[in-house]
């Protein structure tokens, strides 16, 4: 009872190339840069895109096999939220959630009932009859979501459900998104580019980077484990990789680091920013791992600065807003980067990455 699918699209000089299950229940959450191919794998799903090869199939029922096999969009039990919404600007939110279940054939007294119960549940029963622009963005991404339910769908698609919301907002929605998907038994699959969106929301996350799986997991093997640059930088940590020798490791790019622990051959060793300290002479006494480096910018984060540091290993690094003006930190200053045996997470690295 999964949805079993090999994506396999070609789209002028991109290719899609994506195994994807998903159990009932599941939520996976589809993550990559610009371009990787995450709205290409959605609209595999959905039937937008028809596929070049592979299969999709949801119990053992063939939506897309080519060059037979094709079920439209309409006749796929998917329901999609965009991140736009995409309400009928003319309808009422009432009259736009029973849109999907009225096109199923339902007759218009019980999808209207139907409607009202949805927007109960999202929140907004007393909304039911305004239009679409006199919604907020949270609220208009509720009625879409309320829309997308209200089909029964077996496969919900949700594209960057929360990108638009302003970041008041997105909370709300996330949490209220994040009790819906609990409650819902069919299979979720989410596209986002937000790391918390999803770590909240998500069973699985499966890494896409040009049209190819880099990486799944659960996010707390994601987290703990990255396998590239992008995912290290999703989770907030630095991701470096090297040959271990003993407790030193040499680096790929230069460098050498040492861990409180031994290891063997090709490791990535990773340390969250905020393990990573900056001073403006070597810092002396302790048995830490020092090297000098050059601020090459500064990020504001809620409560710390995110410093980039250009050396041999590259890292990036958080500290307080206080130490930032302690230390009157500018781009292009020479300083050293320190970071603890202790702190540095080592595992293997697999040869092809
Ligand atoms: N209609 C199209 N025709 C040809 N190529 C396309 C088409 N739509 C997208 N592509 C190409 O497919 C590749 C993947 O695009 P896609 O939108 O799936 O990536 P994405 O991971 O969703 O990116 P983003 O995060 O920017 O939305 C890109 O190289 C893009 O240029």
């Amino acid at each position: 009872m999964t949805l079993v699918a090999h994506l396999d699209v070609h789209r002028d000089r991109f290719h899609l190339d994506l195994r994807l299950e998903i159990a009932p229940g599941e939520v996976v959450a589809l993550l990559g840069p610009n371009g990787a191919g995450k709205t290409t794998a959605l609209r595999a799903l959905a039937g937008l895109v028809p596929l070049t090869g592979g299969h999709i199939s949801l119990d053992g029922h063939p939506w897309d096999a080519p060059p037979r096999t094709f079920l439209p969009p309409e006749r796929r039990p998917v329901g999609v939220v965009f991140q736009d919404h995409l309400l009928f600007a003319h309808l009422s939110a009432v009259d736009n959630v029973a849109f999907g279940p009225r096109a199923r054939g339902t007759s218009r007294a019980a999808a209207r009932d139907l409607a009202l119960r949805w927007l109960d549940r999202v929140g907004l029963a007393e909304h039911a009859r305004a239009k679409p622009r006199t919604l907020s963005g949270g609220q208009a991404q509720r009625v879409a979501l309320a829309r997308a339910l209200a089909t029964d769908p077996r496969l919900l698609l949700l594209d960057e459900p929360l990108a638009a919301l302003d970041a008041a907002t997105r909370l709300h929605v996330r949490a209220e998104l994040g009790r819906h998907l609990a409650e819902f038994r069919g299979h979720t699959l989410l596209v986002t580019h937000d790391p918390l969106d999803a770590m909240v929301l998500a069973d699985r996350l499966v890494v896409l980077d040009h049209g190819t799986l880099v990486q799944q997991g659960t996010p707390t093997e994601v987290a703990h484990h990255p396998r590239n640059a992008y995912t290290a930088d999703l989770v907030g940590l630095n991701l470096l990789r090297g040959t271990a020798e003993g407790t030193a490791v040499t680096l790929d790019g230069g460098g050498v680091l040492t861990l409180a622990e031994p290891a063997t051959g090709p490791v990535h060793l990773s340390f969250p920013p905020s393990a990573v300290s900056v001073h403006p002479a070597p810092p002396t006494g302790s048995p830490r791992n020092t090297w000098p480096v050059t601020l090459t910018g500064l990020e504001q984060h809620a409560h710390t600065t995110r410093l980039r540091l250009h050396g041999r290993p590259p890292v990036l690094a958080d500290i307080t807003t206080a130490a930032v003006a302690d230390l009157r930190l500018h781009a292009g200053d020479a300083l050293w980067a320190a970071v603890k045996a202790t702190e540095i997470r080592a595992y293997p690295a697999t040869p092809d990455r």
